[in-house]
């Protein structure tokens, strides 16, 4: 098991990308010259539209795909260490799982302990207490004889995330969590990310819910295909790097002072939850346009 986390001791560093370029074997390129920094401690969002290259730099970072050029450290070890020492968690998107297969619910969390197993994967008592610890962390204690695939999406991805945290994984990388839960189930997991986030471990989070993203985190990484901007969310969620990332695909709507009651509000939205940003600059004060 992975020694306990302490934000003493915690390296500053917990993702490093430098210049990190994924061609895939058809010859498209997915990301190029990407660099960012993300330090321990922290929950940072990942945006940019379908086909920006999100789940590719996910798989980067796991290792699934070759960086043709460039560096990627996590907690300032290469990639192939950090894995090797069980400190990267992924939790998928629900797309790239397949619900058919028959596993229970306990059985996908342990899964999580396989790297700290040796080769004939025999769960010590240890193991079996991370699992039911996981579990409970996430309220799926009760579901844990059901069958995966007889969950709801909600509840599935309670369990992936359950699987994470019995790995003790220092950083989780989170290819859109919220993506089909519900509003109860997506507070339910930024609660609990914020809780790993205060024992020092380091969230990557991808998100079309561009709404919550200023409410729990406390960075931003704005890729296509790049790395537009990243940084603190008050400097890098803003206007114009979000026009920037989301160019024509961006609804953008400005509410009229005199229907709102107050000064006109600006709302960016690229999917289900959107962007309220109530002091918008003078140039679109027009009454409700929307640009599709
Ligand atoms: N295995 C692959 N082989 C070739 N091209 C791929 C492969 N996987 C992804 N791509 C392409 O790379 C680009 C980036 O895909 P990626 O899945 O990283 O985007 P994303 O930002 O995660 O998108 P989404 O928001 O839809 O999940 C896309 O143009 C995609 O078609």
């Amino acid at each position: 098991m992975n020694a306990p986390l302490s934000a003493r001791s915690a390296p500053a560093s917990g993702i490093s990308v430098t210049n990190a370029t994924v061609t895939y074997r058809n010859g498209h390129t997915a990301l190029r010259d990407a660099s960012f920094e993300i330090p321990t401690g922290t929950i940072t969002a990942l945006i940019g539209v379908n086909g920006s290259g999100k789940s590719t730099l996910f798989k980067a970072i796991m290792g699934f795909v070759r960086v043709a050029r460039g560096d990627i450290t996590v907690l300032g070890r290469p990639i192939e260490a950090a894995l090797k020492q069980n400190l990267v968690a992924y939790v998928p998107q629900s797309e790239d799982v397949d619900w058919n297969f028959p596993v229970l619910v306990e059985d996908v969390v342990m899964m999580g302990r396989y790297g700290h197993m040796n080769f004939l994967r025999i769960a010590t008592a240890r193991d079996r207490a991370a699992v039911d610890a996981a579990l409970e962390r996430v309220g799926m204690g009760a579901m844990r004889k059901r069958q995966i695939g007889e969950l709801s999406g909600g509840q599935k991805k309670r369990v992936f995330l359950a699987r994470a945290l019995a790995q003790d994984g220092r950083v989780i990388l989170l290819d859109e969590p919220f993506t089909g839960v519900d509003v109860q189930t997506e507070a339910a997991i930024i609660e609990l990310l914020r809780g790993l986030r205060d024992e020092g471990r380091v969230m990557l989070v991808s998100t079309h819910n561009l709404g919550s993203v200023p409410e729990f985190c406390d960075r931003a990484v704005l890729l296509n295909r790049t790395v537009l901007a990243h940084g603190p969310t008050r400097e890098t969620f803003t206007q114009a790097n979000l026009e920037r990332t989301f160019g024509g695909v961006l609804r953008h709507v400005v509410l009229d002072p005199a229907t709102v009651g107050s000064g006109p509000i600006n709302i960016l939205s690229d999917d289900e939850s959107p962007l309220l940003l109530p002091d918008p600059p003078a140039a679109s004060a027009e009454s409700a346009e929307a640009r599709p």
